[in-house]
């Protein structure tokens, strides 16, 4: 047993995308945009203020814990961690970054995670300028996006999937996974619950993670799969939705400004609203030949913005946003793709199972399901349909899986904990995460998981004995106050509070619960929080220790990349590396004028319209050296 996951470079594209497309149909599109028109009522970011999170306290320390802590040689006593606290020298070193805010203000503020594609779009370089564009240019908004290579073969991705059909109780097709899957099994890959959130995102997270909340979730998104499914399918079959083809060499004008009054006063029709994108994107893009005298390519920008805003209900300032990241024709198979649920899946708890016995028992229930596909995760599975609650199953309760979105698989694996290492995660709960590292390092050495809210911490606690994870310490900090707490990790992730841009399918208040100020405070914790994590990592010789990662299930460039090249600015003693991880597209190097370290490629953007998951971002670190930055 326990052959340890074999190196995950290279880890090949999912193709999931393709069999279970997040693209909308037309016909669905129409229904679509009437839930779109609902104003976001659900999951309103509900933290709590919780005035205790600050202090230092170490949760649940239970003999059996304390006893591995012992044998690791790592840790004395629970003494041990107060004085390290007073102790460690680095402390210094947290304060390093700029403003200062409770983490109760941030947790106002929510948001979640997931996704997979199988092809990479090309990025086109952006062009955000008013001025005419030589015609035919991809209209993108930001200045350039690099991209990475694609460099799986469908064939190969294919090759050797014998697919558990749904439905099927076959036990024969299951036992033709077996090659691969107990490859998944035997090697040690973890699993974890993805019950992802942002930031506060507790109306979600936490129900995902109470057994009542999580029967409740898997209920309603298999509901709703079904229900769009098969009206999209009626749609179809009665013809489609009614907005008419586009015609693109028919000349387009910008309503007038009598026509706008008209619109303001309530007569905007959704079908003309949604025609008209088309149209303006069609004119964006063929810019020279198309556009109306006297108008500028603002003209129609600020004209779409107000558009998608009244079609898919964003604010104008995430509108603005997102205009900054896509060209338009992308940003309209984002915008789309929010408007679909993901696929649920759950990763298998190697802890306790193997991925094909959870199969087969999940078959035997009459659950539709297969292997996450293109070979990239060796422990997830998708479920197309339950006639049980995915919640609620013997198998769930005893601890066997985790409900988690794939792309929180992916910072998990980037981070590629070892047996016997001790490993930080910084902002823990509910322990999607956490309990995957646990489960890929065996149970064994040690896992401190944190997290600033203590409430979340009770979810965290729950999951990690439902598991039965046993190497692990749960504690209750301020990230940005850890390393005064301990020190010394060979490895730290930090998956970030963050805005939730990535998850908007799970939780579309974020449409319209973020404003600019919100941003500020955010990306300031981030900053903050990522200067720590670095902090608390320690380098030494192996090439693949002193490992930093930070994730986010946010796509907004503020969140990412700029936070990652502010961390590399003030701490010079890290690099970014490989995240391993051979599908999503690379990271920004420039974006809106402002120029990131060139190994900013280095990082990874995982989107729902590419790779059907969560909206993503992994930054991998590597600490070069122990040396304390001289200022913050
Ligand atoms: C995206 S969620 C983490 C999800 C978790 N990694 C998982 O996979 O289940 C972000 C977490 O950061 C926590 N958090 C917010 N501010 C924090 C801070 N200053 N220090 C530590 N954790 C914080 C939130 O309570 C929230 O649980």
């Amino acid at each position: 047993m326990g052959r340890r996951a074999k190196n995950k470079q290279d880890i090949p594209l999912p193709l999931e995308f393709e069999r279970n497309s997040g693209k909308t149909t037309a016909g669905l599109r129409n229904k679509l945009k009437f839930l779109t028109n609902k104003k976001s009522d659900s999951k309103k970011p509900n933290h709590k203020s919780d005035p205790e999170h600050n202090k230092r306290k170490v949760v649940d320390p239970t003999p059996q814990i304390t006893k591995k802590l012992k044998q690791s040689g790592k840790f004395e006593s629970w003494d041990d961690v107060e004085l390290a606290s007073d102790d460690n020298e680095e402390q210094e070193m947290l304060d390093g970054s700029e403003g200062e805010y409770s983490s109760e203000e941030i947790s106002k503020k929510s948001d979640d995670d997931s996704d997979s594609e199988v092809e990479e779009n090309d990025d086109s370089e952006s062009d955000n300028e008013e001025e005419e564009q030589v015609e035919e240019e991809p209209t993108t908004l930001v200045e350039e996006h690099e991209e990475e290579e694609s460099d799986v073969e469908e064939e190969e991705e294919n090759e050797g999937e014998k697919k558990i059909l749904f439905g099927s109780d076959s036990e024969e097709e299951v036992e033709e996974n077996d090659s691969e899957d107990s490859a998944a099994g035997d090697s040690f890959d973890g699993s974890d619950e993805d019950a992802r959130d942002s930031y506060g995102s507790d109306s979600e997270s936490d129900e995902e993670t109470t057994f009542g909340g999580m029967e409740k979730q898997s209920k309603k998104l298999l509901k709703q799969q079904k229900i769009l499914e098969e009206e999209s399918a009626l749609e179809l079959a009665e013809g489609g939705e009614n907005v008419p083809e586009l015609d693109e060499n028919e000349l387009f004008e910008l309503p007038s400004e009598d026509q706008l009054v008209m619109e303001e006063q309530g007569m905007k029709d959704m079908k003309t609203v949604q025609m008209r994108i088309q149209e303006i994107n069609n004119v964006l893009n063929n810019f020279a030949r198309l556009k109306q005298p006297g108008k500028t390519r603002l003209d129609y920008i600020n004209q779409l913005k107000s558009d998608l805003q009244f079609v898919y209900g964003y604010n104008e300032f995430l509108i603005s946003k997102l205009i900054e990241i896509f060209t338009i024709s992308e940003l309209l198979e984002f915008l789309e793709a929010n408007e679909v649920p993901r696929p649920i899946t759950i990763r298998v708890n190697t802890i306790k199972t193997k991925r094909k016995h959870l199969a087969q028992a999940l078959i035997k229930r009459g659950v539709n399901l297969d292997v996450i596909s293109g070979k990239w995760s060796k422990v997830g599975l998708t479920i197309y349909e339950s006639p049980v609650p995915i919640g609620a199953t013997p198998e769930y309760m005893s601890g066997m899986y985790m409900i988690q979105s794939a792309s929180s698989f992916l910072p998990v694996l980037a981070l590629n904990p070892q047996p016997n290492e001790k490993v930080l995660d910084m902002s823990a709960a509910p322990g999607g995460k956490s309990t995957y590292v646990a489960a890929l390092m065996q149970n064994t050495g040690i896992v401190f998981v944190n997290d600033a809210n203590k409430d979340r911490t009770r979810a965290l606690v729950a999951n990690i004995h439902r598991l039965g994870v046993t190497n692990t310490v749960v504690s209750n900090y301020d990230g940005r106050e850890f390393p005064k707490v301990m020190g010394g990790f060979d490895r730290v992730l930090l998956d970030a509070p963050c805005s939730g841009t990535g998850v908007i399918s799970k939780d579309p208040s974020v449409k319209t619960n973020k404003s600019e100020d919100d941003f500020t405070m955010l990306t300031q914790l981030q900053k903050e929080l990522l200067l720590s994590a670095i902090d608390s990592a320690t380098a030494n010789n192996t090439s693949d220790s002193g490992i930093i990662v930070y994730s986010t299930c946010s796509i907004t460039v503020d969140e990412d990349e700029a936070v990652v090249n502010y961390a590399l600015t003030k701490r010079p003693n890290v690099k970014l590396v490989d995240t391993g991880i051979a599908f999503g597209k690379n990271g920004f190097t420039s974006f809106r004028g402002k120029h990131f370290h060139p190994s900013l490629n280095l990082t990874k953007r995982f989107y729902p319209h590419t790779n059907n998951m969560d909206g993503f971002f992994v930054a991998k670190f590597k600490k070069i050296s122990n040396k304390i930055p001289t200022k913050n």
